[in-house]
């Protein structure tokens, strides 16, 4: 167990899977014949590991190295090959099977060239908008995150440097639950890992992916749109002017995930189609919902000029995709979390402990907008109408005191001033997440964990309710 420094405290050791009888058992074969998978899933608490003796294979996208072994903890993948391999596996796994029908695949991989015929098409001049810039919509599990993984993997392939957007707060993209985040992928993606890694944890050994944050802390768009949208808009935004800068990238376009809460008819599609607003979306792909798939066909079934023109396409849901109970979400999420301060199994981090005074903090809450807030946490002489515009976000973010209701708590570090009005502080994107680790208010001082030892300065900190309590992670 490693030491924190500045907090003599041990790193959890519940993040690390326990070896077990199956990983010492020999390894055994598995041969797998052109256009199949192997379908997994592994508990957290378990390791296995699989190493291609021959042959070709891939984890949603990304090529396995032949002869490499590589560990998977907490995971449902399937690894599968066009041409047929062989693999040695080693662990105890819920469940493992050799699926056939991968039609899918074949589906997913045509979907990629048509997005290549888009992206040469821009790279000769011939679209001068950029490359193509798709959504991925459906219901939950129906493999939406999957196919955005094999879809970014295999242009990667094609030495493209596609924009990789994730609206889902549910899910960080190389960051915590809790974050929207965009990122033009650089490099290949991680086969243990999945979207690789990114600095704003600290340091890693293996080439980093910078991502662009912002702090949603609500479970869904839907909890809080009137914050979900104008960060919708700051992120396409600055990802817009982004890809002006770089023309590789604009070539390559962008891929948005969603989550499937905002893919339901209620609402009229409100937020998705905000989303598609804003990123000039011309792609749409649409798994697993044919109501969903007409209903989109349907609203752009009139385009009014050729830049209004979006394509709907409904698209395979691979079979091996699966429901993921709350629990198995949930345990995700922390894992996540504890990742983002201690490292994974392969990188171990060394997170900071970091007092600070009352006086030196600015602290605002998101407001649950389903709950009432108590007014306690108000500072002294403040109203909830602090923002200049006298509206906007004073009913989004409250500026409050640090309380014993905080510990455990993530929050995250602004780029914005602590003196910034509150439509800043929400739209501003995020440096890093720190861990309120102790609150003596007596002495009137918090003790953070943080990625980083230097201390952030005078920035907005923000409080959510979301991702929910993380438990003692200094226990
Ligand atoms: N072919 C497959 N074999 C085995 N597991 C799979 C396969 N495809 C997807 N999965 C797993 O099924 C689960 C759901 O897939 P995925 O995350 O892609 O769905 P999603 O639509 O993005 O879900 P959500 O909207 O909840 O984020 C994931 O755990 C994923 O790893």
């Amino acid at each position: 167990m490693s030491l924190l420094p500045g907090l003599s405290l041990s790193a959890p050791s519940t993040a690390t899977p326990q070896p077990d009888a199956a990983t010492h058992a020999p390894p055994r074969t598995e041969e797998l014949s052109p256009r199949s998978e192997l379908r997994f899933e592994v508990a957290f608490t378990k390791t296995y590991r699989v190493r291609l003796v021959r042959g070709t294979a891939e984890l949603f996208g990304s090529e396995l190295a032949p002869g490499t072994t590589y560990t998977f903890s907490g995971i449902k993948g399937a690894i599968f090959t066009w041409h047929g391999c062989t693999l040695e596996l080693q662990g105890e796994v819920e469940s493992e099977y050799v699926g056939s029908e991968t039609e899918a695949m074949v589906e997913w991989l045509n979907v990629h060239g048509m997005l290549e015929t888009a992206r040469d098409d821009a790279t000769m001049g011939r679209d001068g908008n950029g490359g193509p810039r798709v959504l991925v919509v459906g219901p939950d599990d129906s493999g939406k995150t999957s196919l955005l993984k094999c879809l970014t993997a295999w242009s990667l392939k094609m030495a493209r440097t596609p924009t990789i957007v994730n609206t889902d707060p549910r899910e960080g993209l190389l960051s915590i639950p809790g974050s929207l985040s965009a990122v033009t992928m650089g490099s290949m993606l991680d086969v243990e890992d999945g979207w690789g890694s990114s600095p704003v944890s600290g340091p890693t050994g293996v080439p980093v992916k910078t991502p662009l944050v912002y702090h949603f802390p609500f479970a869904s768009p839907e909890d809080s749109p009137r914050m979900f949208k104008p960060l919708i808009t700051r992120a396409a935004l600055a990802v817009t002017s982004r890809l002006e800068e770089d023309d590789e990238a604009k070539q390559s376009g962008i891929i948005v995930d969603t989550p499937g809460s905002i893919n339901q008819p209620k609402g009229g599609y409100d937020l998705l189609m905000h989303i598609i607003s804003e990123f000039s979306i011309n792609v749409v792909l649409t798994l697993g919902s044919e109501r969903l798939y007409n209903d989109l066909l349907r609203k752009f079934g009139n385009p009014q000029s050729a830049d209004d023109v979006v394509h709907v396409f409904r698209i395979a849901k691979s079979g091996g995709a699966v429901a993921r109970d709350e629990g198995l979400m949930r345990q995700a999420r922390q894992q996540q979390i504890k990742n983002y301060f201690f490292g994974d199994s392969r990188t171990s981090l060394n997170p900071h402990g970091q007092w600070w005074d009352f006086g030196d903090l600015t602290i605002y809450r998101a407001v649950d907008p389903t709950a009432s807030h108590a007014q306690s946490h108000l500072m002294p002489g403040m109203d909830y109408d602090d923002s200049p515009s006298g509206q906007g976000s004073a009913s989004i973010l409250e500026k409050v005191l640090p309380s014993q209701e905080m510990v455990n708590a993530i929050l995250s570090v602004k780029f914005c001033s602590g003196n910034s009005s509150a439509d800043n502080v929400c739209d501003s994107c995020v440096m890093g997440f720190v861990y309120v680790a102790e609150v003596d208010e007596g002495r009137k001082k918090v003790r953070f964990l943080a990625p980083h030892p230097s201390r952030w300065g005078d920035r907005a900190l923000v409080w959510g309710n979301w991702p929910e309590g993380v438990g003692d992670l200094v226990a």
